[in-house]
């Protein structure tokens, strides 16, 4: 069934860098919906487009031909609705964990005290309450990394961009953090898009994963994650995680074995 409101759409994106021969296609002809309050991961081997895509539904990087609509209307720039999170932290180092995040705020013309409000709530969300002082460079990844994710909220986008953002931290850290994303998105439902590298989070906190096959960057596959949620430890040991997962990794390894 199609979804007649999308929170986002790729309508045959084609994606091209550079001119005349050194032209390259790094995506091309993508159609996908994303329903509101819907989770996908996107998965794939590596230069197939993953993050161009993403960089498209920013707005951080323009579409050479075919459309790409966020709420219904075609991007083109970035905007409050849509936060991004990228591998890399980003926080300005000179400014305090609560500074840090309150940033996007004061741009937004959010007066102090409501500002430093919305900020701790965030911070206690992701369990930074008690850092809300410290510098950026006496965290460890995993706390910088929460501080990006509570900045991002913040600024409360109905849909959240994620470019591998536990790509950098160790394995047990990146489960905590997959287990408060979806617990945060339990109680707001906000729509993200989650690229991984990681086959077991692709399935973990997704609704469907896709899998983007490389040169040209295209869809290859869609995989619906029919397990339930809440997801907890006995999903990710069970029978049901185990095939799906499996579904995926042949479908991304597979074909780029092929491709190799
Ligand atoms: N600004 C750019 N100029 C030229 N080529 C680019 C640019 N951005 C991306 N590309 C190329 O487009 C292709 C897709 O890149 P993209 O970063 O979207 O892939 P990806 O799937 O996210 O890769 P990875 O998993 O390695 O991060 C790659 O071959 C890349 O070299």
């Amino acid at each position: 069934m199609t979804d007649p409101n999308p929170k986002i759409a790729f309508r045959n994106v084609s994606k091209s860098f550079g001119e005349g021969d050194k032209s390259f296609v790094a995506l091309r002809d993508l159609t996908l919906d994303i329903a509101d309050g819907e989770i996908v991961t996107v998965v794939g081997p590596s230069g197939c487009g993953k993050s161009t895509a993403m960089n498209i539904v920013a707005g951080l990087t323009g579409v050479t031909s075919g459309e790409c609509l966020v709420n219904g209307k075609a991007v083109n720039g970035p905007g409050p609705d849509r936060g991004v999170i990228f591998q890399q932290y980003a926080l300005f180092p000179w400014l305090t964990v609560i500074k840090n995040v309150e940033f996007g705020l004061k741009l937004q013309g959010m007066g102090r005290e409501q500002r430093r409000e919305r900020a701790l709530h965030y911070l206690d969300l992701v369990g930074l309450k008690d850092f809300a002082e410290a510098y950026p460079k006496t965290l460890s990844g995993g706390m910088k990394q929460r501080c990006a994710i509570a900045r991002a909220y913040a600024v409360n986008p109905s849909v959240l961009l994620m470019d591998e953002p536990f790509g950098a931290l160790d394995a047990l850290t990146r489960v905590k953090l997959q287990d408060q994303l979806l617990d945060t998105w339990s109680k707001d439902k906000r729509t993200v898009m989650f690229i991984t590298h990681d086959v077991d989070e692709a399935v973990y906190i997704a609704h469907r994963v896709i899998v983007l096959a490389a040169r040209p960057g295209r869809l290859q596959e869609i995989i619906n994650v029919d397990l339930p949620f809440p997801r907890n430890e006995e999903i990710r040991l069970s029978p049901e995680f185990t095939e799906i997962r499996n579904n995926v990794w042949r479908a991304v390894y597979d074909r780029s074995q092929q491709a190799a």
